[in-house]
Formats: C-alpha cells, sequence, structure tokens
C-alpha cells in the first residue's frame, strides 16, 4: 500500500534543516544531525536543500522530506528549484516532495510554471509537488495546476508579497479557506503561539526553520533583547 504522506503530516511540525554556503552549520553532516535531532523532537517531516542534503538526511532518518534546490540562474529572481533539471536531482536525491518557486516571477529558462509542473508530472511521477508562492494569486493558480500542497514560503520575499516581520497568517486563512489543496504555514515563524495561530487559520501543517535549525540567528535575537533589556536597566 503506498503512504498517504499528505495524510501523514497533517497537524505535524515540519522542520526546515537549511544551511547555505557560508553559514556555520554548512554541509550535510550537519544537516543530517539536525533532522535526527528534529526527528526525536516530534517532527513530522523535514526540508532540506540540495541533493547533497536530501541524500544525507535521508541516510540518518526515515521522516518524510520536502527537498528543494536553490539555485540562482542570471536575469531570474526564481531560486528556489527553479527549472526541471533541479526538480528532478532532488527526487532522484530520494525526497517524497520537491518544493518550487511558485510565484509569478519570470523563470530562468522562459518555461512557465504549467511546463515545469507537467514536466515533473511526466518524469518523476512519484514525487509530490510543494507550490511556494508569496500571495493569494499565486495560490489560487498553483491549485488550479493541480499541486499537492501550497506553502506561503515567500510572502514577504517578492517585491509585490506583503512584507512584514510576522508569518503571513492572513495568507494561509485566505488559502486553506479554498479547501483545494493542503496549505502549509511557512516563513518566519518564531514562536509556540505563532505556529498554534497557523493551524487554528487553516493550516495542514507548519513549516519552522531558522527559530530551530539556524543557531546564529537564535543567537542574534537573545543577544539582541538581553542587550536591550540590560541597557534598560542601565539607563533607569
Ligand atoms: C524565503 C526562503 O528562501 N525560504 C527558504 C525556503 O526553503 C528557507 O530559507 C527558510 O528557512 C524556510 O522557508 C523556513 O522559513 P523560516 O526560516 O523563516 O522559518
Amino acid at each position: 500500500m503506498t503512504r498517504n504522506l499528505i495524510e501523514e503530516i497533517a497537524g505535524g511540525l515540519i522542520v526546515s534543516c537549511q544551511a547555505l554556503e557560508g553559514e556555520p552549520l554548512y554541509g550535510p553532516e550537519f544537516m543530517a544531525a539536525m533532522a535526527v535531532a528534529a526527528a526525536e523532537g516530534g517532527a513530522a517531516a523535514i526540508r532540506a536543500n540540495t541533493p547533497q542534503d536530501v541524500k544525507a538526511i535521508k541516510r540518518a532518518c526515515d521522516l518524510p522530506m520536502i527537498g528543494l534546490y536553490k539555485k540562482h540562474y542570471p536575469d531570474s529572481d526564481v531560486y528556489i528549484t527553479p527549472t526541471l533539471r533541479e526538480a528532478q536531482e532532488i527526487a532522484e536525491a530520494g525526497a517524497e516532495f520537491v518544493a518550487l518557486d511558485a510565484t509569478s516571477l519570470p523563470r530562468p529558462d522562459g518555461r512557465s510554471l504549467a511546463e515545469l509542473i507537467a514536466s515533473i508530472r511526466e518524469t518523476c511521477p512519484q514525487v509530490r509537488i510543494v507550490a511556494d508562492v508569496s500571495t493569494f494569486e499565486e495560490g489560487v493558480a498553483a491549485m488550479k495546476l493541480g499541486v499537492d500542497l501550497v506553502s506561503t514560503t515567500l510572502s514577504g520575499y517578492t517585491p509585490h508579497s506583503l512584507q512584514q516581520e510576522e508569518p503571513d497568517i492572513e495568507l494561509v486563512r485566505r488559502l486553506a479557506a479554498l479547501r483545494e489543496v493542503p496549505v502549509l504555514a511557512e516563513g518566519r515563524i518564531w514562536t509556540v503561539e505563532q505556529g498554534a495561530a497557523c493551524l487554528l487559520a487553516g493550516a495542514h501543517a507548519v513549516v519552522v526553520g531558522t527559530a530551530i535549525t539556524r543557531p546564529q540567528e537564535i543567537t542574534r535575537r537573545f543577544a539582541g533583547a538581553i542587550r536591550s533589556a540590560s541597557q534598560r536597566e542601565f539607563a533607569q
């Protein structure tokens, strides 16, 4: 019997384990250890970048994997699994899901999102597709193209989307209310309260990255808050 992974991750926490080149934890061994820690803590799935990280994590832990491949091409701002080539590499690395940019930004190879999705369906029929969107309209368009999940990943990261420090819970709410395709809440979720609010807004599952897996950012947040608190203390 094939597993219903979308059902399995319902109501769960998906931990995004990503470190880019130049970050202290860059490297598949670190990301694999991070994923094992996330699994021990009760994560329902992992989200990870690059075929190398996906493979290393898959060897170390058996949670469902949302894989993506960040790559920058000239003349395009689309960088999350921009073309079929990256999607295929992620599927070959063993990811059950592939996440890709489903925004309205111009794509690097001149192919439309519809063409990309159709080619993935044809060449990697086993992989489920997660559409990373930045607006409601993009979410609706991705749903019409038959993606398996929509994630609010890119809200705040395209010039035409809402720019805010908080997670875009309103986008989760509006997309989930359509009851068409399950919606993942993702992006700038820093507290358990925000995660719970996303589920109450109708999210199928919640993706948390930086707040769990980027220690330099977690430290920066604590250090800044503690410095401000101590300055307030001395100012009195
Ligand atoms: C915008 C973009 O490139 N987002 C990336 C997508 O995979 C990752 O860098 C994020 O860490 C991930 O979306 C989780 O979000 P947060 O780290 O805010 O919890």
